[in-house]
């Protein structure tokens, strides 16, 4: 027999037995009175195990359309007698893959609210560990007052489980806040207090904003239910544009455009272009492509989503990644030549895959090992494209997509091309110019007699600005300037020695293999 059941039977019988007690005592004033409060309770109690035991009778066995039906009355009484509303916010709308901002904006309103009038909180470290936020809690209810309205806020929960073929049962948790308030005031709520809510909600996020280094997960990791594409955690870079050595009047350029695209909004939908502007990064290894973009994201104050192209398994989830990236924020796929087989020379590839190991150059031979590493990915050229600057690119605004590689002539002409990849910047090996802001940075200097020679060596010879920086670095208390200057020298004659050497081998070689070689 159902539990139910069994319960309602219990109390039914309970309530008669108190029926029936009250009849038997002697008769009083005071007990009168009892026996009145004491069959009502009884007769009150009796209907209700009455109804709840019919009604779980019917739910057995009326049919579910019928239920549906008594349902919708008792709903509609409830409406009728019930002197509140409801409002609710969900997480996640419908089938939208983004989550709400309305939703986004009430937690973040609620969690200053909350810290103050809810008991159950959670925690949320910030900023170096040095500060904490506390939100409210599931099935916590906070009260808002504006306008001396009161308002009830709840932060709710639904699990929902899926069983998806061949797979695990999973739960899908779905999340949101419930607002409560009298129904007369409705006009107020809906005109003036959710347009406060929300754009409180925004204000808090812009104060408390904390740029993020974002990475994407693993395709498969992000299973049935939704969990975010994308960890992330605090973006804490020190590069900036006057740590970065390069030549003074390209990171001019470089920097008058980055502060025209933050600052034209209006124009770039006065055009009709989507406020998105690509950047390609290329040089060899050690000449501050990276640090470069880090010092893109601190001078424009943006958040950046390093996508790992070979963990994305096609372009279905390409797309899903784009769509959750924020505003403001610049989309990283560092080392493009080596993420998928996106090169240019598709017809070369088999005579390319003859190449001798001993032969190939070592970054070329890395990048080849990497692009094998990755083939578990079926991201194809065009899904790149479209994600570039596909219909789909153009959900959210004001965001850099930015490449970087070794090697610019891999790449196929279609990704590199104006209006994909705006801006080519190149970082090359280090100049006088370059040298001078690492000097400057790495020991407050400058000038010194030494520059004269170094200013000589560095026109004859390629040595990255990685590994100037790592002579002029100081390594221990006692080491000054000059010591580290004389290092520097010393690199540069012995990077001078070793490309006269190999000149002299590629000649030699060149001769002995004769003209037909051509
Ligand atoms: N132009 C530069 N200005 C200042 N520091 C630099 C520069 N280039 C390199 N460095 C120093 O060298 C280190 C490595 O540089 P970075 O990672 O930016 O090079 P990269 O071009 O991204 O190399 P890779 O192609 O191997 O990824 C940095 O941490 C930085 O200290
Ligand atoms: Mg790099």
């Amino acid at each position: 027999m159902p539990l139910e059941l069994v319960i309602y039977a219990l109390l039914l019988h309970r309530s008669q037995r108190l029926f029936t007690k009250s009849f038997v005592s002697p008769v009083t004033n005071n007990n009168i009175k009892k026996k009145m409060i004491g069959d009502a309770m009884t007769n009150l109690g009796s209907v209700v195990a009455g109804l709840m035991f019919v009604w779980t009778i019917f739910n057995r066995w009326l049919p579910v359309q019928f239920l549906e039906h008594v349902e919708q009355y008792v709903h509609k009484v409830r409406d009728y007698v019930y002197p509140y509303m409801e409002i609710t916010f969900h997480e996640y709308e419908g089938d939208e893959i983004e989550r709400s901002k309305a939703y986004a904006a009430i937690e973040r309103f609620l969690s200053t609210n909350s810290s103050d009038r809810a008991n159950r909180l959670r925690a949320k470290v910030f900023k170096d560990n040095e500060s904490v936020v506390l939100s409210m809690d599931e099935n916590v209810v906070i009260i808002d007052e504006f306008q001396d309205i009161k308002i009830w806020w709840t932060s709710k929960k639904n699990i929902r489980q899926h069983q998806p073929l061949y797979s695990n049962r999973v739960d899908e948790e779905k999340r949101y806040y419930k607002l409560t308030c009298r129904k007369e005031h409705r006009d107020t709520i809906k005109n003036t207090y959710l347009q406060h809510v929300l754009h409180e909600g925004k204000a808090i996020a812009v104060r408390t904003r904390q740029r993020k280094l974002y990475t994407n997960n693993k395709s498969e990791n992000i299973g049935y239910y939704r969990r975010s594409m994308w960890s992330h955690i605090i973006f804490e870079h020190p590069s900036t544009f006057d740590t970065l050595a390069m030549d003074p009047v390209k990171k001019e350029v470089i920097l008058d455009d980055l502060r025209t695209f933050s600052e034209s909004k209006d124009y770039y939908k006065k055009v009709g272009k989507s406020w998105k502007r690509g950047y390609l990064l290329h040089g060899p290894p050690g000449t501050g492509k990276s640090s470069m973009i880090a010092a893109m994201a601190n001078l424009l104050e943006y958040d950046i989503y390093d996508l790992e192209l070979s963990s994305v398994k096609d372009n279905t989830d390409l797309r899903k990644l784009l769509i959750e990236t924020s505003s403001k924020s610049i989309i990283v796929i560092e080392d493009i030549d080596c993420s998928l087989d996106l090169t240019g020379q598709r017809k070369k590839k088999n005579e390319e895959n003859k190449d001798d190991d001993e032969t190939m150059d070592p970054i070329r031979k890395k990048a080849q090992e990497e692009k094998e590493k990755n083939k578990g990915s079926e991201v194809t050229l065009s899904g790149l494209l479209n994600f570039v600057d596909g219909l789909w690119s153009a959900c959210g605004s004001e965001r850099l997509i930015v490449f970087t590689t070794n090697f610019l002539d891999k790449l196929d002409v279609a990704l590199t091309r104006r209006g994909r990849m705006d801006m080519h910047i190149e970082l090359s090996y280090c100049c006088f110019e370059a040298f001078k802001v690492l000097a400057k940075n790495y020991m407050d200097l400058e000038s010194h007699e030494l520059f004269e020679t170094i200013s000589g060596l560095l026109k004859e010879t390629n040595i990255t600005p990685a590994d100037v920086a790592e002579d002029l670095i100081r390594k221990s208390a006692k080491q000054d300037v000059e010591s580290r200057l004389k290092n520097l020298i010393n690199s540069l004659k012995k990077a001078k020695e070793k490309a006269r050497l190999k000149a002299v081998k590629d000649a030699r070689m060149k001769d002995e293999a004769g003209p037909s070689s051509c």
